[in-house]
């Protein structure tokens, strides 16, 4: 596409968008500049990416028969998914008939469940990952667990943000760890992968963007996890040549194989040289909001280009920039977020409060974003700037 129309009119640029979490609410923005016309999908009313949209569903999007209704209805030039649970198989037909699903349908499939990317990778592209089991009933997950040794961390096969995730230290943890990952599905009980426990020196996120003229990468993200959620991101984290040129061909292959244009939030885990692959997001990526404020082009804005068809000549990076989740624990349907005087007084730091319509335990409501001389010197200033943020319930 390199013409877009007018929104809400016969000449309009219609996107529509599955699922509308904080990082939809970016791409919906990023969308809006360029004047196409957002639609957003997801599970309950006023998630954030609805609040900057022209309309919205709310649908189960798991049920195909009900998506399958929205898309037909709303007839969009892109469907974009923007969590992993969805009905792919729907995604899969629909595109068969004529729609485009961005990246491509079968990169969501593949990417909605942990064992069609661990094989696509490991097996089919001979990628290095951590040694890995698959386990359908607790017999096998015993089997699976002996097999990989202890420690081992174990994930339903459909999850995300460490939902369901554990890390089995001793025998005395084997039961509960598939207890809590037949709870922390997505997509109820099930099959869950087994992983080796890979020591790594450090993590990072690569984001990888499949444009028109060629694949780009932005400079490397290291970040922390905590319960297999991420807390804090900074960029550009310092890496060997050797790990870095690995870390690219990596992602240019795992990116190549899933194809379609779009941005992709290839996960690695970094031993000396040596780079170990994780997992691929085919959408941006939780860690990658740090490039709100260290790009020219943020992750959503390059994922924005990508998808339309438009040129990414230059991707620049502003230095040493951090990000510093802001994840409360409380049941509320009219969350404040007080002392923003305070959290916003330093020079080069910014906020987004995601307009979550309702928090019912643990959720991630913001973001604090930083730049400064070095990398330390910015993950403080996040990390500061997140916890003045008072919220109250
Ligand atoms: N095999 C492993 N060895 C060591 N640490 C691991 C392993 N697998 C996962 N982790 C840790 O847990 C984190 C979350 O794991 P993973 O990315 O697979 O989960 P996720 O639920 O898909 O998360 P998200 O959706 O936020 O990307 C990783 O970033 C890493 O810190
Ligand atoms: N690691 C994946 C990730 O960060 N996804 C982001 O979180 C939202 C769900 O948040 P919620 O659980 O608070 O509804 C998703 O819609 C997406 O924006
Ligand atoms: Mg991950």
């Amino acid at each position: 596409m390199t013409t877009l129309g007018t929104p809400l009119s016969a000449t309009a640029t219609r996107v529509l968008m599955c699922g509308g979490g904080e990082l939809g609410k970016e791409v919906v923005i990023e969308l809006q500049r360029l004047g196409v016309e957002v639609i957003v999908v997801d599970r309950y009313p006023n998630s954030p990416a609805m609040q900057v949209a022209h309309r919205a569903h709310v649908i189960s999007m798991l049920d195909g028969a009900a998506l399958r209704a929205v898309i037909e209805q709303e007839q969009p030039h892109l469907i974009v998914p923007e969590i992993e649970a969805i009905a792919t198989d729907t995604l899969a037909e629909l595109e068969r008939e004529g729609f485009t699903v961005v990246p491509t349908a079968r990169a969501t499939q593949l990417t909605m469940n942990r064992e069609g990317i661990r094989r696509l990778a490991a097996e089919e592209l001979g990628l290095a990952t951590s040694p890995y089991r698959f386990a359908g009933t607790q017999e096998e997950f015993r089997a699976a667990v002996a097999e990989i040794g202890l420690p081992c961390v174990v994930k339903p096969i459909m999850s995300s943000s460490g939902k369901g995730q554990s890390t089995v230290k001793t025998e005395a943890d084997i039961d509960a760890a598939w207890h809590y990952a037949q709870e922390g599905g997505r997509a109820g009980g099930g099959r869950v992968i087994v992983e080796g426990f890979v020591q790594f020196d450090y993590e990072i996120t690569l984001l990888t963007v499949r444009h028109a003229a060629g694949t780009g990468f932005c400079a490397p993200i290291g970040h922390v996890q905590v319960d297999g959620d991420y807390r804090e991101s900074w960029q550009p984290q310092a890496m060997s040549p050797a790990a870095l040129a690995a870390a690219e061909a990596m992602a240019e292959k795992v990116t190549s194989a899933l194809g379609g244009r779009g941005l992709f939030g290839v996960e690695l885990f970094i031993r000396g040289d040596e780079v170990l692959f994780s997992e691929v997001s085919p959408r941006p990526h939780d860690t990658g909001m740090v490039t709100l404020i260290s790009q020219n082009l943020s992750e959503f804005a390059l994922h924005a280009r990508a998808i339309l068809g438009l040129p990414i000549p230059a991707i620049r990076q502003y230095g040493p920039a951090a990000s510093a989740v802001i994840l409360p624990e409380g049941n509320s349907t009219q969350t404040t977020f007080g002392n923003l005087s305070v959290a916003l007084a330093e020079p080069d730091t910014e906020l987004r409060l995601f307009g979550k319509p309702e928090i019912n335990g643990r959720r991630r409501m913001g973001v604090a974003l930083s730049l400064a001389d070095g990398i330390d010197a910015a993950r403080e200033k996040a990390r500061r700037t997140a916890a003045a943020v008072k919220v109250a319930f």
